[in-house]
């Protein structure tokens, strides 16, 4: 199989030998951390144009500015929020390929914020499902591995057997239910909000002969994910695990491990994570009408071994001593909040996009930990070592 990605971007090829044709793709939410990789790849590699759409655009201005980069013409920015703006429907109609990544996706946020969550995962994806259904669009929507969310093996007795056995815990696109907790467990909005809108638009498909592509990425990780708190983000807020623990790591606090950080998951590089989405967007007849698992069955840990290897790892990469304490256990109560429930193991099936698209994922956790900590490292150390010597105002 013809790899596109290793070809010069003139002389790209599908995954058959067919030349591909440059795009132009309206990508909502270009500027959060999936979308900047993306938006990384697309400039330096391939000859697509992006008309990027979001609130922010911190994450892609170096590829925004100076008016001399390579791909200058290629990448423009809108700002603009979905919820509210009528230029909506006009880009997507100038484009060939809508991609939406727009969404609020920090579990903080689930049982805190669960309309927001609910608004911002279903009610605001509707029209942009719409103007591509109307407009004969083809559309790249991004799901998550949330809407498994918790494994059958979960439900068997603690000593039974069969809680090793396969059959019991791996995600399948096809065949797997989705099992979430009680309406009071306000943790599953995300999830809810995500299945729904995967009802739609592969009813949109079925009904309305919509051309539409499903990615469930299981645990993406890398540079430029969410925010250091009190640097570039609220002092309050909670981001997803990497950027808590790469936190703890820059202020030498002990890592906070919630529920005694018993929970598995398998966390792939963001970098290969993006190569499958290339494939996807480059090989629509391959991709059309699918939903793909994207993640790294290789790469399991429960988040207790996560902390013990990003401390072995930031150690290298700092020079620095781990923490004296370099754990502690809290409550998803304390951490959290009411209403927060976890999903407890997340291996992903790798069938279908091994058939369809000849992806795997090549970087080991170590890998990418190490990679992605001398980023952490550089971009915030000296950061946070201004903040902390601030003065705390009375
Ligand atoms: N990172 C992961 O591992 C992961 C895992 C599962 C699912 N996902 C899904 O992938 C998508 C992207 O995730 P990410 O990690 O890049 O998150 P992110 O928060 O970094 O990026 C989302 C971007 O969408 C923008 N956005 C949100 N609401 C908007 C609105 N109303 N109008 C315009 N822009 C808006 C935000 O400003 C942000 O820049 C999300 O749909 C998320 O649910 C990500
Ligand atoms: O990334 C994904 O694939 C999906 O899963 C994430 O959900 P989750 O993995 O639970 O979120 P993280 O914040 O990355 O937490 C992972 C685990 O670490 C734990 N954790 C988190 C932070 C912390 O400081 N300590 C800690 O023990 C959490 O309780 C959870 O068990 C988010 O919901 C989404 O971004 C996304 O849809």
């Amino acid at each position: 199989m013809a790899s596109s990605a290793s070809v010069g971007a003139s002389a790209r090829v599908d995954l058959d030998g067919n030349p591909i044709k440059p795009l132009t793709i309206c990508m909502i939410g270009a500027g959060g951390f999936i979308g900047s990789h993306l938006c990384e790849k697309l400039m330096s590699e391939t000859q697509h144009k992006v008309l990027a759409l979001d609130v922010y655009n911190d994450k892609i201005k170096h590829l925004l500015e100076p008016d001399n980069l390579p791909w200058h013409g290629r990448i423009t920015f809108h700002r603009l929020n979905i919820k509210h703006d009528s230029r909506l429907e006009g880009l997507i109609k100038m484009s060939d390929l809508t991609i939406n990544l727009a969404a609020i996706c920090t579990p903080a946020d689930y049982n805190t914020r669960p309309l927001d969550t609910i608004y911002s995962n279903f009610i605001d994806a509707l029209p942009v499902v719409k103007y591509c259904s109307e407009n004969n669009k083809r559309l790249i929507h991004f799901s998550t591995c949330e809407v498994y969310g918790k494994t059958i093996g979960s439900f068997l007795p603690k000593d039974s057997p069969l809680r090793q056995d396969p059959a019991y815990y791996v995600l399948k696109e096809d065949e797997s239910p989705c099992i979430f907790g009680s309406i009071e467990k306000q943790r599953w909005s995300y999830a809810c909000a995500k299945q729904l809108i995967e009802r739609l638009i592969y009813a949109e498909g079925a009904e309305n002969g919509m051309e539409f592509t499903i990615v469930r990425p299981f645990n993406w990780i890398g540079p430029r994910m969410d925010f250091i708190p009190g640097v570039d983000g609220p002092s309050e807020g909670v981001p997803r695990v990497l950027a808590c623990f790469s936190n703890n790591l820059l202020r030498g606090q002990p890592l906070k491990l919630v529920d005694g950080g018993q929970s598995q998951r398998t966390f792939v590089y963001i970098k290969d994570a993006i190569e499958a989405v290339t494939l996807m967007i480059e090989n629509p007849a391959r991709a059309n009408g699918h939903i793909f698992n994207v993640g790294n069955p290789n790469n399991e840990v429960t988040v207790r071994q996560l902390a013990e290897m990003m401390i072995k790892v930031y150690s290298k990469v700092s020079g620095e001593q781990p923490p004296e304490t370099p754990t502690i256990d809290v409550s998803s109560k304390e951490f959290y909040g009411e209403g927060y429930d976890d999903s407890d193991k997340r291996i992903p099936d790798m069938t279908t996009i091994n058939r369809q698209l000849g992806w795997n994922p090549k970087t080991s956790l170590w890998d990418l930990l190490e990679s992605t900590l001398t980023y952490q490292h550089r971009t915030y150390a000296e950061a946070i070592k201004k903040v902390i010597a601030k003065p705390v105002a009375s």
